[in-house]
């Protein structure tokens, strides 16, 4: 039968069945129990039930879905949520299969969106949708990405649309290329950046507000500050939450260190010194400004070392052939700003340095993209090492904060001793 009775008081297991001796695992019968007053809870609190005796009602109709459900999951019930995991832990693969599931692929129209802070990152999770749909070979995709040429008066047949803010709002609302009121699931990837960046906010919010009330909606991201996690809670209604503990946030396959110097130049002397340890595989070196991301990739070249730039003013298909050529290992090295910080998955990255440490407009430290940064290596299990450079005392302090608010110990590297650099590059 299956179905489960949850008046009864199923906190004492029953010793005897039909005069018969049973053994009964006490720990099993707690959390049966657990499930079955969190079962009915939320489906007191979904407005699904009044009452615990409409359960009962309801679970001995077999043409009720609660007729065989043990735990509210199984209702399949969109559910909405709030996730946080690791950098490299593998959020992508579960929001495309979440996606994936949800499609009907005889409705020719969008029934899932999926946005992205940057064109880069759009492209690099759409690569990943096309990869895991190809067992769904009905399952169609489309990017709403600058660029990507729609006929006016058209609507979108693709069952997914990947894209970014301005574009997929542009798509719902202004061109009508997508009827947002059929979309059955919203991704926000890097979730707490959408939220936290002002023009991104209004975008992604204006979006939602599209969206039909049982829409689920699906938050991603590795970081999420308090006042994004309150302000989360606020947009998102009724929630899942997945939250890490501070000190799970770092992940300890990546080794942090930092290499003390005393100016720019100096640092530059320290990069070249450690150049050849780095490149075993590939690297990428984080700058704060476009400008000092320029200068740094052309005194590396200027010494004879092979790299590419990657920063903001280049426009985004010269960036995308950028990050492809990575990708592809054709550069070893990467030197770029912070519009590379967030979520691209390049396996062969075993270093990162931080030329510059992350600060945000009022020279604080950026916690946030400190961790999305060093999190370009280490991916998906693999050891990877971060230089963080210091060249004043001032970027001392930050290091420290930064120090102080993940609770780890970053420690210092003598760039002198190639062999040690060698040996944790590998
Ligand atoms: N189950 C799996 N088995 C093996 N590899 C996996 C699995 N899931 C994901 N990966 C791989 O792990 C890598 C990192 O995954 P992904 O880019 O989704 O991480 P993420 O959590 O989104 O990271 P970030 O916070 O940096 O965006 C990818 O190369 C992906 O292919």
């Amino acid at each position: 039968m299956g179905s489960l009775r949850l008046t009864e008081n199923r906190l004492a297991p029953k010793a005897e069945t039909n005069g018969k001796k049973k053994n009964v695992d006490p720990l099993l019968w707690v959390s049966e129990d657990v499930a079955v007053q969190s079962l009915l809870n939320k489906l007191i609190r979904s407005s699904l039930v009044n009452t615990t005796n409409q359960v009962e009602v309801l679970q001995r109709d077999p043409s009720s879905p609660l007729y065989s459900v043990k735990s509210f999951e199984q209702l399949r019930l969109p559910q909405n949520l709030i996730a946080q995991s690791q950098s490299g832990t593998g959020k992508t693969a579960a929001f495309v299969l979440a996606m994936l599931s949800h499609v009907d692929p005889a409705q020719t129209w969008t029934q899932c969106l999926c946005v992205s802070p940057t064109y880069e990152l759009a492209l690099q999770t759409g690569k990943v949708i096309e990869q895991m749909g190809q067992f769904y070979p009905e399952v169609k995709l489309s990017y709403a990405i600058r660029g990507n040429k729609v006929e006016r008066g058209q609507k979108i047949q693709e069952h997914i649309v990947i894209g970014t803010p301005g574009t997929v709002l542009d798509w719902c609302h202004k061109l009508k290329f997508i009827d947002p009121k059929k979309i059955k699931v919203f991704v926000l990837d890097e979730a707490d950046v959408m939220i936290a960046t002002q023009g991104h906010q209004d975008q992604s919010i204006r979006i939602q507000r599209l969206l039909p009330r049982d829409c689920q909606m699906l938050l991603f991201s590795a970081t999420f500050e308090d006042s994004v996690w309150r302000f989360a809670e606020r947009i998102v209604p009724d929630p899942n939450i997945i939250k890490l503990k501070r000190e799970e946030e770092t992940l300890d396959n990546i080794k942090q260190y930092y290499v003390l110097c005393n100016s720019k130049e100096e640092k530059f002397a320290a990069l070249c010194n450690i150049y050849g340890a780095i490149t075993i595989a590939q690297a990428m070196i984080f700058c704060h400004t476009r400008k000092t991301a320029g200068w740094l990739a052309g005194e590396l070249s200027r010494e004879g070392h092979q790299v590419a730039l990657l920063s903001g003013e280049m426009v985004v298909e010269q960036r995308a052939a950028v990050i492809e050529r990575f990708r592809e290992g054709k550069e070893k090295v990467l030197v770029t700003t912070n519009v590379c910080a967030r979520g691209i998955d390049v396996e062969q990255v075993s270093v990162v340095i931080n030329f510059d440490l992350p600060v945000d407009k009022d020279g604080n430290p950026n916690n946030e993209t400190y961790l999305h940064r060093i999190g370009r290596t280490g991916r998906f299990g693999k050891r990877g090492l971060a230089i963080n450079m210091i060249d004043s005392k001032h970027s001392m302090n930050i290091l420290n904060k930064i120090q102080e608010h993940f609770n780890k110990k970053i420690e210092k590297l003598n760039t002198d001793d190639l062999d040690e650099i060698e040996k944790i590059a590998n």
